[in-house]
């Protein structure tokens, strides 16, 4: 079998604590790799003034093989901050009105692509299958061909990809579609983002969906596109919440809620989260249901992310203050309606909290997926599941059925989903777990991983 090799931006060792990294790549590659085997290159995290080593920093932890490397400072302001956080994110998560466009950024861009490529190549066997991952590294097999590798390379975006007329509004949008043609295959999200990827080539006249939107034709190549939607370990997470709901830990936070209901929500601080909509939707849910006002805890875990992005140093305020607004205005000397988390909960904890929750409430304004939805479902007790209310703009929203569709930009609608969770029968609660389960048991991380090299290997 040929040695599968995934490059990402994100790499995360494993810590000696056992702890898993927050944000959903890292925590599901990690998943994937470590049924496989393989090598995991990416960005170590860490930056200077100056080029580090020569050599990756090259680890192995049972079956993989982390291959390491450092930035400098300037690479990570424009390829990071700048080109693939500030340009790419906005636009993929449709908003054109945070995107903040510049060429130096771009430059930087392309620039630690080609970089990562030279950093790769001597790692590389003829027979290696390559997997790259998400919009931070969209020119690297482009930069690999031109160097004269001929393996099978594959892509896989984690962010939703845009209809037509909002990619068109990137400068660049020509360049980055000329870089996912010289993948083998390009995987999204959804049969959504699938769809936008063939409608934008279609429209811009540079290339055909052939086979059904299968497979495409651009630039001068031939290439396959499919939809392979994100998972988790769904058994062994449903068993660690079971462990997990026994711990010191979780006990602790049984007590402390006293009784009364959790409604649950984990995101990183990130615009495309709605969190602030979520926010005001829980407070309208206690105004419209003021006979639940001391019987709620909402609990927001909120780990910092890209502080170095505007946008997000902003949001850490907005969202700090929206929550002390409301808790001063409903609290009581004896209840705090919101807790407010704003760093990073080890997975076994939240694994713990989502099953002690009545309510989990994942309503992003847009998102690849989100694997805090399913991680949610897979933890409940089947005698006594919690109530999932999720946003039609996720990507997990195509798969889970069962779960409370919202729109999160209505507000009242979020309150009303609320009330109606916590007020819904067991039966009905169990009907729509066992539905979730069910699909997420068939479709967890390995599906998804088999499915994607499947189509890459297969002529
Ligand atoms: O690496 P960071 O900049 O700290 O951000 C964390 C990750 O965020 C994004 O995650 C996406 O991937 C998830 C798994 O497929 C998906 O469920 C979620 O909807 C996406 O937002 C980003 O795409 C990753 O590259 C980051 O590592
Ligand atoms: O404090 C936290 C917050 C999140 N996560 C994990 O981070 C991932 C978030 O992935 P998701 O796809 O929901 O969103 P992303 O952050 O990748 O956009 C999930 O596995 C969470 O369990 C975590 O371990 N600790």
């Amino acid at each position: 079998m040929s040695r599968l090799v995934v490059v990402s931006n994100r790499v995360t060792v494993p810590q000696k604590s056992g702890d898993a990294p927050a944000g959903g790549l890292a925590v599901a590659l990690q998943a994937a790799l470590e049924e496989r085997g393989g090598i995991w290159m990416g960005w170590s995290g860490n930056s200077s003034g100056e080029r580090g080593p020569e050599k990756l920093d090259i680890r192995e932890h049972g079956n993989i093989t982390y291959a390491l490397t450092d930035l400098t400072d300037t690479d990570v302001e424009e390829y990071y901050h700048g080109f693939a956080n500030r340009v790419l994110w906005p636009i993929c998560h449709y908003r054109l009105d945070l995107a903040e466009y510049g060429r130096k950024e771009m430059a930087g861009y392309f620039r630690v692509n080609r970089f990562f490529a030279h950093k790769l190549a001597p790692l590389l066997k003829p027979d290696d299958i390559i997997w790259v991952h998400d919009y931070h590294l969209i020119p690297l097999a482009a930069e690999l061909r031109q160097m004269g590798f001929k393996n099978k390379i594959g892509f896989f975006l984690h962010i939703p990809w845009p209809p037509a007329d909002v990619l068109f509004a990137m400068p660049v949008h020509e360049q980055i579609m000329r870089g996912l043609s010289q993948y083998d295959l390009v995987g999204f999200q959804t049969d959504f983002d699938l769809d936008n990827f063939g409608g934008g080539l279609v429209r811009e006249g540079i290339g055909e969906r052939l086979e059904g939107g299968k497979k495409f034709s651009t630039y001068g190549r031939t290439f396959k596109g499919g939809a392979y939607s994100i998972s988790i370990e769904t058994k062994a997470f449903a068993e660690f919440a079971v462990k997990a709901s026994k711990s010191s830990m979780v006990r602790k936070a049984r007590q402390s809620v006293e009784g009364r209901d959790l409604i649950i929500g984990v995101d990183r601080l990130d615009y495309s989260k709605g969190i602030t909509q979520r926010i005001d939707g829980f407070e309208q849910f206690l105004k419209l249901n003021p006979a639940y006002q001391n019987k709620v805890t909402y609990l927001q875990v909120t780990p910092k992310s890209r502080s170095e992005v505007p946008e997000y140093e902003q949001m850490q305020r907005t969202v700090a203050e929206q929550a002390g607004r409301v808790n001063g205005a409903l609290g009581t000397v004896d209840w705090v309606p919101i807790r407010y988390v704003n760093r990073s909960v080890p997975r076994p904890l939240l694994a713990g909290l989502y099953r002690l929750a009545k309510i989990g409430l994942v309503t992003p304004l847009r998102d690849g997926m989100n694997l805090v939805a399913k991680e949610y479902v897979a933890a409940q007790d089947p005698e006594d599941p919690g109530v999932l209310v999720l946003s039609r703009f996720a990507g997990a929203a195509r798969e889970l059925s069962g779960a409370l569709l919202v729109n999160p930009y209505d507000i009242e609608g979020t309150a009303h989903a609320i009330a109606r969770g916590l007020t819904m029968s067991l039966d009905e609660r169990k009907q729509r777990w066992e539905k979730m389960m069910e699909h997420l048991l068939k479709y967890d991380i390995n599906r998804w991983c088999d499915d994607f090299l499947k189509d890459l290997t297969e002529e």
